[in-house]
């Protein structure tokens, strides 16, 4: 089984989200940071290079959010809490990137998987 990796990254505006600037099929649909766990890696090192690599930053890894999502056969979808350590966060991979609240979250159109992760992200909102 392949893991793709999410972070969960709630500051004092909300819950960190981006919009996807490609593939087309899901350009412009939004998601959490993250992306595929390399072979050797572990989740906790998959997440700490993604937020390097698209956000610029350094986070500290917490807990599982959530269950694990499937994406396809052999690919799920599992999220972790993070928190940020160094940097501010900017959209170098992706089109935009937004603090959501409570109530932002439902508003924007999330990939598929994420949707069903919404009311485990949303718990994690004030
Ligand atoms: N990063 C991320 N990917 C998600 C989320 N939800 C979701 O369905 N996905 C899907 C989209 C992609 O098919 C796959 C991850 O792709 P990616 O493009 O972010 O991963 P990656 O950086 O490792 O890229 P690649 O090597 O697979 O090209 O997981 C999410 O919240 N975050």
């Amino acid at each position: 089984m392949r893991v793709v990796v999410g972070t969960a990254i709630v500051g004092s505006h909300g819950l960190l989200a981006q919009e996807r600037a490609f593939p087309p099929e899901v350009a412009g649909m939004w998601e959490v940071p993250g992306g595929r766990v390399e072979p050797g890696e572990t989740d906790e090192e998959a997440v700490r290079r993604e937020c390097m690599e698209e956000l610029g930053v350094t986070v500290a890894v917490g807990e599982r959010v959530g269950p694990d999502v499937p994406l396809r056969d052999d690919l799920v979808l599992r999220v972790y809490r993070a928190s940020l350590v160094d940097g501010e966060p900017i959209a170098r991979e992706h089109r935009t990137l937004r603090w959501l609240t409570a109530a932002d979250l439902p508003t924007v159109e999330w990939l598929p998987a994420d949707r069903v992760l919404l009311p485990a992200l949303r718990a994690l909102l004030p």
